[in-house]
């Protein structure tokens, strides 16, 4: 199915054959994720300084931390990305990211600052985007929004769009580097780098407002920063890809792009069984996060902080295993199979959240369940996004991601909403935050489990009949190719 990237170089080996460069390369990439997920959760833990300093309460925040995916969902900004990605290639759209993040991360914390409270935007805002509370709202705006959060919501959306453009382009860049290398635990160490950067910034965020004078813009400010060294990052890395351009190891472009290209990709039965794995497994990840620190308050009677630091190992244990298991899957291969453990794991998890947990109180089961949950959160990212190569034309590959990363959007944008709305309603009559019930959302989640359970035997099955290779070692299935590749430029000799 894929074609290759490994062409015969003239001028000796290309710079993607030497380790320490494409590591380099890596790490560029993977420094500006990094930075780009320290951005995303960088005011997930101040929302009670926000409520405090900038009278955001709990509502105001929810839209605010819901805006994220709202261009790239409705305004379908992660399709243009990905037909920016083909058509302009890894360089161009990773430094074009990198600015979209820098000016929409700029913009939030111009709208935590004190400074914008008082200045004429605000006046505007106040009066502006006062949307009703309807159905057909699908907007993070309504009536009585604080103008900080709508400014705010507007610049992380904005965000958003830099940051999901980024994820596409560095996997990209990823495949373009490592394909027929090490190019799973190359994804696994970006997506650790990641995960350790929401581990950071849990930790991070409240130590750095709290110095005094108490400030919630100050690790805004902070992120804003490393937004631009990231930025920096990718104009680095686009020197590296440029001299390997000029080596002659180009990536595949979708030139002249057609919109039937896209309809190839979604014909596929194979790219839906991935996409719709992708959306469920992670709306009952990233959703889940936003209400597992409240969920063990609850559960175990604990204050926000030492639930937090319960909820802390989940990112650093998906971070220590998710390399071992690239490395693996580079290895040994076992990818759908990798996918459905994963997916076990997380109903098994889950289902203890939702009986055992809030039956026993027990401490012990709580962070066994949240191990075993980052566990799972390493199987599948470790399995999935080094799979997608392997199912699509690497011309198309950008498009690829950038459908599955819409298609995720969807339900990472719905999901925390559902889940308010089946919290709400399974708790009539609680209004005290701490003593919410959380059984029927952990069942809501156990099942996005099951479904991406059955949609993994459906793709192990597939993959068995149509010789996808998930199953394979990236190394053999390269092999095979580079063998094909040398046979055919022996022939043109
Ligand atoms: C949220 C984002 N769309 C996503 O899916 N992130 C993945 C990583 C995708 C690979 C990025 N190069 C994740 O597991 O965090």
């Amino acid at each position: 199915m894929t074609t290759s990237n490994i062409k015969a170089n003239p001028l000796g080996a290309a710079l993607c054959e030497k380790k320490w460069a494409r590591w380099t390369a890596l790490a560029l990439l993977a420094s500006a994720m990094f930075f780009a997920y320290i951005f995303v959760d960088i005011l997930s833990p101040l929302q009670e300084l926000l409520q405090e300093q900038r009278g955001w309460d709990p509502v105001a925040y929810g839209h605010f931390a819901g805006s994220e995916p709202f261009l790239n969902v409705f305004v379908f900004f992660l399709i243009f990305a990905g037909i920016i990605l083909d058509k302009m290639g890894v360089r161009f759209t990773a430094v074009l990211s990198g600015a979209v993040m820098v000016a929409g991360g700029s913009l939030n914390y111009y709208a935590v600052t004190q400074g914008f409270q008082d200045s004429a935007v605000a006046v505007f805002l106040t009066e502006n985007l006062n949307l009703p509370s309807a159905w057909w709202n699908v907007t993070p705006f309504y009536a009585g929004m604080p103008a900080s959060a709508k400014l705010a919501a507007i610049g992380f959306m904005i965000f958003g769009c830099g940051a999901e453009m980024a994820g596409i382009t560095v996997s990209r860049g990823i495949v373009k580097w490592f394909k027929g290398k090490e190019m799973a635990l190359a994804m696994g160490v970006e997506m650790a780098i990641a995960r350790v950067g929401v581990a950071v910034v849990v930790v991070g965020a409240p130590v750095i407002a709290s110095i005094v004078p108490v400030e919630v813009s100050r690790p805004v400010a902070y992120a804003v920063l490393l937004l631009i060294i990231g930025l920096i990052c990718f104009i680095t890395y686009g020197f590296m890809d440029k001299k390997l351009d000029s080596q002659g190891v180009q990536e595949e472009k979708d030139d002249p792009f057609r919109v039937r290209d896209i309809g190839k990709i979604l014909r596929l039965p194979i790219f839906w069984l991935v996409a719709l794995l992708c959306v469920l497994y992670y709306s009952a990840i990233f959703p889940f996060q936003k209400y597992a620190i409240n969920m063990l308050q609850c559960n175990l009677q604990f204050s926000a902080k030492d639930a937090g630091l319960v909820f802390f190992i989940f990112p650093l244990g998906a971070a220590a295993v998710t390399p071992f298991l690239g490395h693996y899957l580079d290895k040994y291969g076992k990818g759908a199979t990798m996918l459905i453990f994963g997916a076990v794991l997380m109903i098994l998890c889950h289902l203890t959240f939702a009986f055992i947990v809030p039956a026993t109180q027990s401490v012990i089961v709580t962070l066994t369940a949240v191990v075993v949950l980052g566990i799972s959160f390493a199987l599948v990212p470790a399995a999935l996004w080094p799979s997608v190569p392997k199912l699509i034309d690497e011309k198309l590959i950008g498009s690829a991601y950038a459908l599955i990363f819409w298609i995720q959007n969807i339900g990472l944008y719905a999901f925390p909403m559902i889940i308010g709305s089946v919290l709400v309603a399974s708790n009539p009559g609680v209004t005290d935050p701490m003593k919410y019930n959380y059984t029927v959302p952990m069942c809501v989640f156990a099942s996005c489990g099951v479904a991406a359970l059955l949609l993994g035997f459906a793709l192990k099955a597939l993959d068995a009949k149509k010789g996808y290779g998930l199953e394979k070692p990236n190394h053999v299935a390269d092999d095979a190719e580079k063998e094909l590749i040398g046979a055919a430029e022996s022939m043109e000799e």
